[in-house]
C-alpha cells in the first residue's frame, strides 16, 4: 500500500497520541521514518489503518491468505481469519470503539488483575493505548510487537512501573501471542492476568475437551466466593450460564465451536483456563460465542527487573 494511503492525517495524529514508533532508528526525521515504516510494514504484511470509531488498528496479512486485526486501544485482537477465511473471533454487538471503554470481544487483555479484586474488572490493560514496537515478516508470516508502559492513568490505580510486550505472529492456520510482563520498578509487584478470548460459536453446540481432572473454581453463583470442585467431564458444554476457572489446566485444550471448526488452544505458562458464557445476562448475543481464556489466576510476583512470559497458540487443522 502507498505511503499516502497508509498515513492519512488521522494517522499522523495517532502517531503522536499513541506513541507509535515508526521505525527503530529514532534519529531519522519523523517524515522519513514514517515513509520507511509504511514501506517496510506494507511488505511485511503489517499495516496500520483506521478502524471503528477512528481508532488505529494493525492489519496482519500473511502470504498464505490469513488475516488478523489488532486495535492499539487495549492491544485487542478483534479478528482472526485463518486461510479458510472464516473469522473465528467474536466481537459483541454492544462493543464500543470510543477509546474510553474496553472493546468487548476478540482477545482483550486482563492486566494487572483478572478479578474480582480492588481494581476495575479485569484491570486497565484493555483500556489503555498500546504502541507498535516492531514488525517483521518470517517466511510470509507477519509479526508485530505491541508495547504498554505505565503512565499517569495506570499509576493512579496501580502505582508501579511496568513494561508489557505483546508479540503477535500470524501463520496460515494459527495465531501465536507471546506476552511478557517486566517489572521496571524499584519495588516488587504482583499481578494476575488473562487473554479473555471470545470465540465465535454456537454456544448450544460448543464444547471443550481436555479439562477433565482439573480443580475448578466455579464462580456461579458467587464470583467472590467460588465453590471448589473437580471437573469430571471429558467434554465440557455450555448448556446455560458458565463461569468457571480451571486451575493448573493442560497445555492444550480443544474447542469445538459448534460451527464446524475445532480450534486447538495451546499455551506455555498460562497455568489456568477460564470458561465463560453469560447466557441470559447477555440475551442479545450469548448464543453466538463462548469464552475460553488462558489465564494466570494466582498472583505472579516479580522482583525489580524480573519478567514473566506466557505464550498462547490458537490453530485450526
Ligand atoms: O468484561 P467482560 O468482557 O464483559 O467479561 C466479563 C466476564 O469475564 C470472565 O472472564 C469472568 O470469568 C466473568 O466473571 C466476567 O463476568
Amino acid at each position: 500500500m502507498a505511503t499516502a494511503q497508509l498515513l492519512g492525517s488521522w494517522m499522523q495524529n495517532m502517531i503522536s497520541s499513541t506513541n507509535l514508533r515508526p521505525h527503530r532508528n529514532c534519529h531519522r526525521s519523523m517524515r522519513t521514518a514514517r515513509a520507511t515504516f509504511s514501506q517496510e510494514t506494507a511488505s511485511s504484511g503489517v499495516r496500520i489503518t483506521e478502524g471503528n470509531g477512528g481508532l488505529p488498528k494493525v492489519l496482519l496479512n500473511s502470504a498464505h491468505g490469513s488475516e488478523a486485526e489488532i486495535y492499539l486501544f487495549g492491544g485487542c485482537l478483534t479478528s482472526w481469519k485463518p486461510v479458510n477465511g472464516k473469522d473465528l473471533l467474536f466481537v459483541r454487538p454492544d462493543a464500543v470503539f470510543n477509546g474510553q471503554k474496553p472493546i468487548s470481544g476478540g482477545i482483550p487483555h486482563c492486566f494487572p488483575q483478572f478479578g474480582p479484586g480492588p481494581l476495575q474488572q479485569h484491570g486497565f490493560g484493555r483500556n489503555m493505548n498500546w504502541s507498535v514496537g516492531d514488525s517483521e515478516n518470517i517466511e510470509g508470516n507477519p509479526v508485530v510487537t505491541l508495547e504498554l508502559k505505565d503512565g499517569p492513568y495506570s499509576r493512579s490505580m496501580w502505582d508501579f512501573s511496568f513494561h508489557a510486550i505483546y508479540k503477535v505472529e500470524l501463520n496460515s492456520k494459527s495465531l501465536t501471542t507471546v506476552l511478557t510482563i517486566k517489572n521496571t520498578d524499584k519495588k516488587p509487584f504482583s499481578f494476575s492476568t488473562a487473554l479473555h478470548t471470545y470465540f465465535k460459536a454456537s454456544a448450544a453446540g460448543a464444547s471443550v475437551k481436555g479439562l477433565k481432572g482439573c480443580k475448578t473454581l466455579n464462580k456461579d453463583p458467587d464470583p467472590v466466593n467460588p465453590s471448589e470442585g473437580t471437573e469430571e467431564r471429558e467434554v465440557v458444554t455450555f448448556p446455560g450460564f458458565v463461569d468457571c476457572v480451571y486451575l493448573d489446566a493442560p497445555g492444550e485444550v480443544h474447542l469445538d465451536n459448534g460451527l464446524g471448526d475445532v480450534i486447538t488452544i495451546q499455551n506455555t505458562n498460562w497455568s489456568d483456563t477460564v470458561l465463560w458464557n453469560p447466557h441470559l445476562q447477555m440475551e442479545a448475543c450469548y448464543r453466538d460465542f463462548v469464552c475460553v481464556e488462558n489465564a494466570k489466576i494466582g498472583k505472579v510476583e516479580l522482583q525489580p527487573d524480573q519478567s514473566w512470559v506466557a505464550k498462547q497458540r490458537i490453530s485450526v487443522a
